[in-house]
C-alpha cells in the first residue's frame, strides 16, 4: 500500500506541477488557447457572478481543507502520509474548473506600451519565480505532499512542522503571497476580467494569512508569535502584530 501511496503522491505533484504552468500561462495571456481574457460566453454580469463563484470555490478548497478539524476527519478515510496529496489534488482540481468555466469580461482597463509594457511582463515574471522559490525555501516536497508520502512509504517517523525564517522570510512572512499578487496584478493589457481576478484573489490571500497564521500560532507557539512582531506581512516592515 506503501507504494501505491508513493505513486498518488508523485502523480498528484506532476499534475500540481503542470496546473501551476497553466495558472500562470492562463492569467498572463500565454500560449495556452483558454486563458483569463479568452473563450467566454456570458455577458459582463453573469460572466462576474461566474467568476466571483470559481473565485470562491478555489478559496472554500484551499482554506477548508487547510484547516486542522478537516485533516482530523479526512484522516480517518485516507493514510495521513497522503493527505497533503489529497489536498494538492483537489487543488488541481478546482483550478481546471476554474480554467474550463472562467468568463472573460474582455473591456480594457488599462493598456501599457513600450517601457511600460516591458517592465510589467517583467513584475510578471518576477512574482512567479518568486512564488516558486518560496515553495523551496520552505520545504518544497513538504508542501506537495511528497515527502510525507516517502516517509510513509519508508515507515520512518516523520517530524512535525517546525518554524522557518529562510532567505525571503526573514523580510516578509509571506513572500509566495507576495509574489502571487505581484504576478496577477503587473500585466501590460489589464482587463475587466482580470482586474476582478486580481482584486478577488488579492482579498481571498488577505482572508487566507488570517487563517494560516493562526494555525501557524497554535502549531509554532512563541517563535511564530514572535516573527509576526518582528517581521511585516506582504511589504517589509508593514502589518507586524503588536
Ligand atoms: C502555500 S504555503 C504559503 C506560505 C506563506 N504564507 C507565504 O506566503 O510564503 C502555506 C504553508 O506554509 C506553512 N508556513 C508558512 N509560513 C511558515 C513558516 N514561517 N515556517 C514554517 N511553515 C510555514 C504553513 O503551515 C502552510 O502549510
Amino acid at each position: 500500500m506503501g507504494a501505491i501511496r508513493l505513486v498518488f503522491a508523485v502523480a498528484s505533484y506532476l499534475l500540481f506541477f503542470v496546473t501551476f504552468l497553466y495558472l500562470a500561462a492562463f492569467v498572463g495571456n500565454l500560449f495556452v488557447p483558454k486563458t483569463i481574457d479568452a473563450g467566454g460566453v456570458l455577458g459582463p454580469v453573469p460572466a462576474a457572478v461566474v467568476d466571483v463563484f470559481l473565485i470562491s470555490l478555489f478559496g472554500l478548497q484551499h482554506s477548508v481543507m487547510a484547516r486542522s478539524g478537516f485533516k482530523r476527519k479526512l484522516t480517518q478515510f485516507v493514510h495521513p502520509s497522503i493527505e497533503r496529496s489529497v489536498y494538492v489534488l483537489a487543488t488541481v482540481g478546482v483550478l481546471w474548473i476554474m480554467f474550463a468555466l472562467w468568463q472573460p469580461i474582455p473591456a480594457v482597463v488599462w493598456a501599457a506600451e513600450g517601457t511600460a509594457a516591458v517592465v510589467l511582463w517583467a513584475l510578471f515574471a518576477i512574482g512567479w519565480t518568486i512564488v516558486f522559490l518560496s515553495t523551496w525555501m520552505l520545504d518544497h516536497f513538504e508542501l506537495f505532499g511528497l515527502r510525507q508520502a516517502w516517509f510513509g512509504f519508508t515507515g520512518k517517523n516523520d517530524h512535525a512542522p517546525k518554524f522557518r525564517e529562510p532567505m525571503f522570510y526573514r523580510y516578509v512572512r509571506h513572500p509566495l503571497y507576495f509574489g502571487m499578487l505581484m504576478a496577477f496584478w503587473a500585466i501590460p493589457v489589464m482587463t475587466v476580467g482580470h482586474l476582478l481576478f486580481a482584486g478577488v484573489m488579492s482579498v481571498y490571500v488577505l482572508m487566507a494569512i488570517r487563517w494560516e497564521e493562526r494555525d501557524l500560532t497554535h502549531a509554532l507557539g512563541e517563535a511564530y508569535t514572535d516573527y509576526r512582531k518582528r517581521v511585516g506581512m506582504i511589504v517589509p516592515g508593514i502589518g507586524k502584530a503588536r
